[in-house]
């Protein structure tokens, strides 16, 4: 789970940002999905996803016990399929928090990058250090080398700017360059 931290730096990057439109890929409890619907308008959504059945009953148990729960939709299903679904129905989402598997974190960064991010939107990527692994020397561990492999990946982009925060386990903002110029 994000923790306080990251949920109270969500809650000013949602409310800053002034999203209406937020994905999520990882729901878990719902902690951080809620912490972001609880600084939405009235009208606004957090789509959240998760491949888990177990934690997706869960957080919707959790999530119900909140006003703003009514903010939150839980798609239930793998992220790689879910996120094609959403792009075929043409959703767009001002503000998009990547928090699952790190293996495929490329994949769902692109498809986000490509179709599911509103023109003016901002994308925030969790775990972006990986418990400092994904910039150590070797062993670095799995997820330290999928990380790692994420965090270069993103460097070759020309299309984005990027910047990596060292808040709790490494915060990642990106931002489409065309949205920087004005
Ligand atoms: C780090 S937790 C999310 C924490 C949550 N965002 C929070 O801060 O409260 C990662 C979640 O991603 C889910 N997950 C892992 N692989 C997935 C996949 N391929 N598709 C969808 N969800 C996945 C896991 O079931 C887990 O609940």
């Amino acid at each position: 789970m994000s923790g306080n931290v990251t949920g109270c730096f969500l809650q000013f990057l949602v409310s800053s940002s002034k999203a209406r439109n937020v994905l999520e890929i990882g729901t878990f409890t719902g902690c951080s999905a809620l912490r972001m619907a609880e600084v939405l308008p009235p009208d606004g959504k957090v789509t959240t996803c998760d491949f888990d059945p177990y934690v997706v009953e869960f957080a919707r148990n959790m999530i119900n016990t909140s006003p703003h729960g009514t903010k939150i939709e839980i798609l239930l299903g793998y992220a790689k399929e879910t996120l094609p679904d959403l792009a075929k129905k043409g959703s767009k989402f001002d503000f998009i928090f990547i928090d699952a598997d790190k293996k495929r974190y490329v994949d769902y960064f692109k498809i986000c990058l490509d179709s599911l991010l509103a023109p003016g939107g901002t994308m925030v990527i969790d775990n972006a250090m990986f418990y400092g692994t994904a910039y150590a020397t070797k062993p670095r561990g799995m997820y330290g080398d999928h990380t790692r492999q994420f965090n270069e990946a993103i460097k070759q982009r020309q299309d984005i700017y990027h910047v990596l925060l060292p808040v709790r386990d490494g915060i990642m903002l990106v931002r489409r360059k065309t949205d920087m110029n004005g």
